[in-house]
């Protein structure tokens, strides 16, 4: 990009302001510069979650204390309305994909009639770093952009119990209780920390009653389903089958390659298109580890005063993806054997019987057959829909080629060094 462009803002690009166009954006990536004053990036990692223990506790004790913000409250304060959301975890910075799709609808038609839609509650789950929080966020946001009158409440369940615990000890619980019954939309992060909490949960329990049958709207996220919740009493989570349950998947290349690019044009900081996508390949199950990874890489960049690339990318991220515990997956051993020979996934799921294809396409089987726990059926399916048949002579042909040519193995032994695996050989 010139230096001199702009970055397309979400609505130049065509977006409305729940970023509707930005899914699949992998072909036309939004575009980013460095910061206008050309100074070292500061890559600030908004993106970090802060943990419970990072924010104050509600102190009953110290009247100016602003966290002892579930009293009464009293309309002089400032602050009995914060509601504690993250002003960047917005819809249009939250990237559609396959594996968050119908969560984020029901965000947006929640945003739209908050307490008036059949996703009461909206109960939405997965695993660590997929966007819960950014998405349950962005309907609070959306929700007070839309009418700043509503009272919008973002609490960790984590930060709900340190604070029911506190009124119980101060004895004020019916304080505590009344000031949650006047929250508009209730956004309660990991529920899965109510687990044992009998007491906590029965607060909760009539909170969520008392709020749900006024047609207010509750959010709460968890890293796994409810019905895998143990530890939250039936009654508790009999009422979150009044409402939606909706999962976030891991993100495919293309939607964390577009999640990263987005953050990189929100942060006015330029990396070169391989360094993302290398790290997108190789940081497949959580965001957070992704951007993490890519503040501390931006970051030392700075200070050695040169710009991102691969090799740097690769040397930084060397420990990171050996000391990561990394899931192996078809898809990622297509794009790796594809690139490596410089033909298309495409290609390599095709039902041409070009040698170099055929031979490339054999190893990804053989590869897929011995390093993932994908059943042959399934590796036959995503290479253009084979046999299992297939897989199997595929990986014979490997096998017995690997006796005999030494410059096959190397070849193999650099896919592997590649996907960083290692050789079971
Ligand atoms: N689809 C997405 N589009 C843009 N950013 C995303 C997306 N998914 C995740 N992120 C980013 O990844 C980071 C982690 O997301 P978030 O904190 O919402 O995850 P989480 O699922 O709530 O994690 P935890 O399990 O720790 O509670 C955030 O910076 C968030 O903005």
């Amino acid at each position: 990009m010139p230096p001199n462009q702009r970055p397309v803002s979400p609505q130049e690009n065509n977006q409305d302001r729940f970023g509707a166009t930005q899914s699949n954006n992998y072909q036309n990536p939004p575009q980013y510069r460095k910061s206008q004053s050309q100074q070292p990036p500061q890559y600030r990692s908004s993106q970090q979650k802060p943990r419970a223990e990072e924010r104050p506790i509600p102190n009953m004790n110290k009247s100016d204390d602003f966290v002892d913000h579930f009293r009464v409250p009293n309309a002089q304060e400032s602050s009995y309305r914060e509601s504690y959301l993250n002003p960047t975890y917005v819809f249009e910075t939250f990237i559609e994909g396959d594996c968050n799709r119908l969560a984020r609808s029901a965000g947006i038609a929640i945003a739209r009639k908050p307490g008036a839609t059949a996703f009461n509650p909206l109960v939405v789950y997965g695993g660590v770093g997929l966007g819960k929080t950014h998405l349950a966020q962005a309907v609070g946001n959306e929700v007070k952009r839309s009418d700043p009158s509503k009272f919008v409440l973002y609490v960790s369940s984590e930060q709900f119990t340190t604070q029911f615990i506190e009124a119980l000890r101060n004895n004020n619980v019916q304080q505590f209780t009344n000031y949650y019954l006047q929250v508009d939309v209730l956004i309660v992060d990991d529920i899965q920390f109510l687990a044992k909490k009998e007491k906590t949960q029965e607060n909760f329990f009539h909170i969520f009653n008392r709020l749900h049958q006024n047609g207010k709207q509750i959010i709460m996220t968890s890293d796994r389903p409810p019905r895998s919740l143990e530890g939250l009493t039936d009654r508790l989570l009999s009422r979150f089958k009044w409402g939606l349950t909706a999962d976030i998947q891991k993100p495919d290349f293309e939607t964390r390659v577009a999640i990263v690019k987005q953050k990189l044009m929100s942060e006015g900081v330029n990396v070169p298109d391989d360094v993302v996508e290398y790290l997108s390949y190789n940081i497949d199950s959580n965001i957070r580890e992704l951007e993490g990874t890519l503040v501390s890489l931006v970051a030392n960049a700075s200070l050695m005063q040169r710009e991102v690339d691969l090799d740097m990318a690769k040397n930084a991220l060397l420990n990171i993806v050996r000391n990561t515990e990394k899931e192996i997956t078809i898809e990622f051993i297509q794009q790796i054997v594809s690139e490596y020979f410089s033909i298309s996934v495409d290609e390599l799921k095709s039902k041409t019987r070009k040698k170099d294809i055929a031979q490339a396409r054999q190893i990804a089987m053989y590869f897929s057959k011995e390093y993932t726990k994908e059943p042959l059926k399934s590796i036959g399916n995503q290479f253009g829909g084979r046999d299992h048949s297939t897989v199997v002579h595929a990986t014979k042909a490997v096998t017995k080629r690997t006796a005999s040519d030494a410059l096959y193995n190397r070849i193999l032994e650099e896919l592997l060094d590649q996907m960083n695996i290692k050789s079971k050989g």
